[in-house]
């Protein structure tokens, strides 16, 4: 049973918070923008349902952890990494790439063009035992393919000229693009990224759902959390806290000018959480000059760095606090220095413990500043509760993109940059 709660308390309540009225007037937009997305049914709203990618994701996942691989390189950027990143960093061990803790090869992810963190690579993996997943749903992103063709170098040093083609498998779009016909022409293992499914809301397909089951998560439970978020919005509607959180960041945007939503997660695990979210709501939002500017923080570490700024900086901020009741492990605080006021007190409690304090602490803080803070919990890390809430943040980027107004599906405003680098680059048509 998925356990995520949405908590707008502090949304509504504080001095400059929004009012009941302003819900009001917007409810009969925010019924017809859930009801379109229900109605429209776009494909990242049939994943959770959709079993198909998830046989296949696990059919290939078998053969990767039963060949004894030691490594497994995810070669993707944006969409293509970041779901997976995700989801990984959140339920794995935070060293994956040195402790595997649930059996199967070291995962690793060659996301950006850099060469320091690609040549890193390099050197901890054992070409002769790694596999290496290239996903791009164009076929054709420059950083992916650039960091693939390294990649591929270095199998087919090890491995021998095309030893590479037993170990690679291209996750694409199963009709087109360059890397379709890289894999035709070698026959390559190849997953799907459906072509009615955008790449930042492509996690729950084989994008995020192979990496999952290489790593030994529970791939099936991801899709579980998410069809229990897709069956309630159905069910509630409007009413939905995912579908009314919309409305409420909208509305804090548009009636406020609170124009900055700031997800300051709780929990280490969750950083890689916030970079996706943060391109799904930028991606999805930012177009026609509007648009709210996500962004990523931690705590506590953030309390340290911005926490200044949320309280006495300019007022065009929203934080929303995400935070974990029960993260899978603790630390107690071993006693010393009883003598010292200043430290003997942490004595006996735990860090876990200490880190609910001081969320509890900046949540108050915030309120009582009249500093409006929502809040996003999770009883625990689980692949039922990391796929309940990427598909509700789905649905509620989904619904924004209605009541702004624009497309939330499309990018067109990257595609200029794109031209400049493969005409810098000698791409043969630019
Ligand atoms: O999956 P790919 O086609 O390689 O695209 C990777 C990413 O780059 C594109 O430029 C878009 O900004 C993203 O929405 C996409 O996720």
């Amino acid at each position: 049973m998925a356990d995520v709660t949405f908590d707008y308390r502090n949304l509504l309540e504080v001095e400059g918070g929004l009012e009941e009225r302003e819900l009001q007037k917007l409810s009969p937009r925010l019924g017809e923008a859930v009801d379109g997305l229900l109605d429209e049914q776009p494909g990242f709203m049939r994943l959770p349902r959709t079993r198909e990618y998830l046989e296949a994701s696990l059919e290939v996942a078998e053969k990767i952890r039963s060949s004894g691989a030691t490594d497994f390189v995810h070669v993707g950027i944006g969409g293509s990494a970041l779901g997976p990143m995700a989801l990984h960093r959140a339920l794995n061990h935070p060293f994956y790439n040195l402790l595997p803790d649930r059996g199967g090869p070291r995962l690793h992810f060659a996301e950006n063009a850099d060469p320091m963190t690609l040549s890193g690579i390099l050197d901890v993996i054992d070409p002769k035992g790694t596999w290496v997943n290239v996903v791009t749903k164009s076929g054709s992103t420059a950083e992916t393919m650039a960091n693939f063709l390294v990649i591929r170098g270095a199998l087919a040093e090890a491995l021998g000229d095309f030893g590479y083609q037993a170990r690679t498998v291209a996750t694409t779009d199963p009709e087109k693009g360059f890397l379709k016909r890289i894999a035709d022409r070698e026959d390559l293992v190849t997953l799907p990224i459906p072509q009615e499914v955008g790449g930042r809301f492509s996690v729950l397909s084989p994008v995020g759902l192979l990496p999952a089951a290489v790593a030994g998560l529970d791939a099936e439970a991801l899709l579980a959390g998410a069809a229990r978020c897709v069956e309630e919005v159905e069910e509630q509607g409007a009413e939905h806290p995912a579908v009314a959180g919309a409305a409420m960041h909208y509305l804090m945007d548009t009636s406020r000018n609170r124009n900055i939503r700031v997800m300051m997660v709780y929990a280490d695990a969750l950083e890689r959480l916030a970079a996706w979210f943060v391109q799904l709501w930028a991606e999805s939002l930012g177009k026609g000059g509007k648009g709210s500017t996500p962004h990523g923080a931690v705590g506590t570490t953030d309390q340290h760095s911005q926490l200044q700024l949320y309280m006495e900086g300019p007022q065009d901020k929203v934080i929303e606090i995400v935070e974990v009741r029960n993260l899978p492990r603790d630390v107690e605080i071993p006693g010393a220095y009883e003598d010292l006021e200043g430290v003997g007190y942490l004595s006996g409690h735990t860090v876990g413990e200490l880190l609910g304090v001081e969320c509890d602490a900046t949540r108050r803080a915030l309120a009582e500043a009249g500093r409006p803070n929502a809040t996003i919990r999770l009883g625990s890390l689980s692949e039922e509760n990391l796929g309940y809430l990427m598909q509700a943040l789905e649905i509620q980027t989904a619904v924004a993109g209605t009541l702004y107004g624009v497309n939330p599906y499309d990018q067109p405003g990257v595609e200029a940059g794109k031209r400049i680098t493969y005409r810098r680059m000698g791409r043969p048509g630019y």
